[in-house]
């Protein structure tokens, strides 16, 4: 069994409540409430800038070139490849890209999330970072490629395409592929006790995720 599907089926419980989400639902069908969308991706991007040190703290870490060049491309990933479809949104809702770090602060749950996993890029090995770091990327290509197959005759006119059409892109399947290939190659000769450890740590990020989706939807 490929370690990621070890991981995968050990939080599968948790993976098949987004796709219940009210938030992504009501996303898909293009009935969510825009003021609702705008805190999530204030929000966000303020995640993925904490999100990009964490990649930042393995490039520290990295052993060899090989992962550095992964990490590193983590980093841009986050910082510009993500975000442009953030600022495009939040430019149209009339917010200030230079002035969000300033004027917006992270919610609690947005907070406990990125300190945990900045938490384990201090304390950790590479292999934790990475277990970390993996539901993120994983779980919102999941999700993309949900919304777009089951939204895909209803998507023109959604005021959430750009969102559902960036997360299910190829660019983004190919990222998200890279670093499936990259964990597996990392961690499947691992000890037993070692890969269990990253499991937890796979399962508790996955459970943030849910976390901020419930934000996103109640507000915080
Ligand atoms: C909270 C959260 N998780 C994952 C991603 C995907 O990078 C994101 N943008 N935000």
């Amino acid at each position: 069994m490929l370690f990621t599907d070890y991981l995968y089926e050990n939080s599968k419980e948790v993976w098949d409540k987004y796709l219940e989400h009210p938030f992504l639902i009501e996303l898909g069908e293009g009935t969510l409430d825009k003021e609702k969308f705008r805190k999530y991706l204030i929000q966000d991007y303020l995640y993925l800038i904490e999100y990009a040190k964490v990649y930042a703290m393995a490039c520290v870490k990295s052993r060899n070139m090989k992962e550095l060049k992964k990490f590193h491309n983590g980093v841009a990933g986050s910082i510009e490849t993500e975000t442009a479809n953030h600022i495009m949104y939040l430019k149209d809702f009339g917010e200030n890209i230079e002035n969000m770090e300033f004027k917006y602060k992270l919610n609690m749950t947005n907070e406990s999330y990125t300190s945990y996993m900045k938490s384990i890029s201090v304390t950790g090995t590479i292999e934790e970072i990475v277990a970390a770091v993996l539901p993120c990327t994983w779980s919102y290509n999941y999700i993309g490629l949900k919304l777009k197959e089951k939204y895909k005759d209803k998507l023109e006119g959604n005021f959430f395409e750009s969102w559902i059409e960036t997360y299910a892109s190829d660019e983004y399947v190919a990222f998200k592929n890279e670093w499936l290939d990259f964990t597996n190659e990392l961690c499947e000769n691992l000890p037993q006790d070692t890969k269990e450890k990253l499991k937890d740590i796979f399962l508790r990020a996955s459970k943030y995720e849910l976390e901020f989706w419930n934000m996103a939807y109640k507000g915080e």
